[in-house]
């Protein structure tokens, strides 16, 4: 696994370095070299044009810069200002040495003649802004984004595309969208969320020093990028000797008039990520209709209201299905009344483990009055339980509606909330959004995204189901929790990328990804098995994060 250093522990670990004896000019050049190294790797680039800012990402780029002339290079570096008149001593140290070295420097030019240059290059190196880059890139820096955007040149990213926060992953203005980052000391949670996804292209990590990766450890990572090999111990080895009971069982409880689809989505789900037995519980007045549309999978009537939902005598038949079963997933589509809150309630007392989605999130909500970190006895059990909240239903949980969480790092922090409240390793919580991480009281293990194709009504369904089916397949150890739920995230990641090849990105709908979902799984299982003999398939299938080509 790779960690991943919120940018003030980045900053801690660059003046640990310097105690250690390694100066922050000696980084600066390892930095500029690391980028530089990564444009000689290009085929067939010559020319190329390096954007400085005034600060020390600028710094960077200068000393790209020179390496790459004394490589033969054809180099220019445009820069708002001379490089005698940057204000840090370190960054004008290494803009005169490239000057001087022979790196052509162009000075504030107009629009007209940035845009014929950068047009005339192979590639460009955007050293403008980095980490210590806030609020919205101002003159000239706006216009020089839209002109590498607009060049149609390989573009790579010093540190972080720059207008974008390696933070916060957000970009209040314009940010340059890279097909390459090289970024420094340790991913940052910003490159792999939100606008990071689109910013960052692939992502190279360069430890510039070999201190670097005890330093970085010792400063308490906020999260863990999972590799595919972290996962290998949880797929068990393919046997002939299974029956449908042995490969676990799931229950699924959701469902209402208004909402019929959502549970059969989720079971469907289930069933297709391998769980040998899958068994629906929806409120009666559904029944029939649920029934017609589902084969393979019995459906269990419950008693229910006159609207359609469940009723609160249907909490202790719940509670006696669950017992009975490897795994329970409780929400998808029941609404939240005082029969679902009671069943919500009832399965979290049990003794089975449990996956909590979408309105049985709502209930716990519901119950606790928007804190269910005031209420830790209602979490606290020994099976597992996996909550599943997107950024929205992460708010209300933890009552922060008014301002739900707007980036990777804040539903982080939501998470860790409700975890460290409950403080026993038994509780995970999937924190879903356009990077999704799986956090517990240990750990928050940020899986691989999937492709755009994911993000269709009833996805979260399918999530479910594949969770509460690795769950029972599994029976993994409570500390192995945040891991199964990446790894669940990323085969589904998997089967919306076979889905879009076969229904186009716009195209899929939830049932394409339940469909996908088997082929996923075997894709996913010889990626991991064999990771060197799929790569060449990998390439042009999905999108990967930090140890490839993709759009994060
Ligand atoms: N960590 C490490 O170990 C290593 C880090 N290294 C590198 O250092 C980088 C961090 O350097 P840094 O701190 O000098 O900040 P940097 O990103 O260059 O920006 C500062 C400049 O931008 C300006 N500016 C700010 N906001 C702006 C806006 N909205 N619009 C316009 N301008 C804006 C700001 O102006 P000010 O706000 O001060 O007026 C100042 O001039 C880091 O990303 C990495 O590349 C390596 O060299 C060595 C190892
Ligand atoms: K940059």
């Amino acid at each position: 696994m790779q960690p991943v250093l919120n940018v003030e522990d980045v900053r801690r670990v660059e003046a640990a370095l310097t105690e250690v004896g390694v100066s922050v000019s000696e980084l600066m050049h390892r930095a500029g070299a690391a980028a530089a190294s990564e444009v000689a790797r290009m085929e067939g680039a010559d020319t190329v044009t390096v954007l400085a800012g005034l600060g020390n990402n600028g710094g960077d780029g200068w000393v790209a810069a020179e390496n790459l002339h004394g490589k033969g290079f054809d180099v220019t570096v445009v820069t708002p200002v001379e490089p005698d008149d940057l204000r840090g001593d370190i960054a004008r140290v290494v803009a005169k040495s490239a000057q001087d070295s022979g790196v052509k420097v162009v000075v504030g030019p107009p629009r007209e003649t940035l845009d014929v240059l950068l047009m005339g290059s192979d590639v460009v190196v955007d050293a403008m802004l980095g980490t210590g880059f806030h609020g919205e890139p101002r003159a000239p820096f706006d216009i020089w984004i839209d002109s590498v955007n607009a060049s149609g040149s390989h573009v790579i990213a010093v540190d972080v595309p720059s207008g974008l926060s390696a933070q916060t992953g957000l970009a209040s203005g314009k940010y340059v969208v890279a097909d390459l980052t090289v970024t420094m000391l340790s991913l940052k949670p910003g490159l792999l969320s939100d606008r990071g996804r689109d910013a960052c292209g692939a992502i190279v990590v360069a430890p510039l020093a070999e201190q670097t990766e005890r330093l970085v450890r010792e400063a308490d990572p906020v999260a863990w990028r999972a590799d595919l090999d972290d996962y290998v111990d949880l797929l068990e080895p393919p046997s002939n000797a299974v029956d449908k009971f042995t490969r676990g069982s799931v229950l699924v409880v959701g469902g209402s008039s208004r909402f019929p689809g959502a549970p059969m989505m989720a079971a469907m789900a289930a069933a297709r990520a391998g769980a040998g037995y899958v068994t629906l519980a929806v409120p009666a007045q559904i029944a029939p209709i649920v029934q017609s549309q589902m084969l393979e999978i019995p459906v269990v009537a419950l008693p229910c209201e006159a609207d359609g939902t469940f009723s609160l005598k249907a909490a202790d038949l719940v509670a006696e299905l669950a017992e009975k079963r490897s795994a329970t997933l409780v929400g998808p589509g029941m609404r939240v009344t005082s029969g679902t809150v009671g069943i919500v309630s009832t399965l979290l007392a049990g003794k089975r483990p449990l996956v909590v989605d979408a309105d049985a999130l709502n209930c716990i909500s519901r119950l606790t009055s928007n804190r269910v970190d005031d209420f830790p006895e209602l979490l606290r059990r020994d099976a597992p339980l996996i909550m599943t909240p997107h950024r929205m239903e992460l708010a209300r949980l933890v009552g922060l509606q008014d301002t739900p969480p707007t980036s990777l790092t804040s539903a982080m922090e939501a998470a860790r909330r409700i975890v460290w409240s409950d403080g026993g390793s038994e509780v995970c919580v999937v924190a879903k959004g356009s990077a999704t991480a799986c956090v517990s009281v240990d750990v928050a293990i940020l899986p691989k995204p999937g492709p755009a194709a994911l993000a269709t009504a009833g996805s979260g369904d399918v999530l479910g189901g594949v969770i509460a089916a690795l769950l029972a397949r599994t029976g993994v150890e409570n500390e192995d929790l945040p891991l199964l739920a990446a790894m669940a995230c990323e085969m589904h990641g998997y089967a919306g990328t076979i889905a879009a090849e076969r229904y186009g990105s716009r195209g899929v709908m939830a049932r394409d990804i339940i469909d996908a979902l088997g082929l996923a799984e075997d894709a996913f299982e010889e990626e991991v098995a064999f990771p060197d003999a799929a790569k060449s398939g990998r390439e042009g299938r999905r999108d990967e994060g930090a140890d490839g080509k993709g759009d994060e």
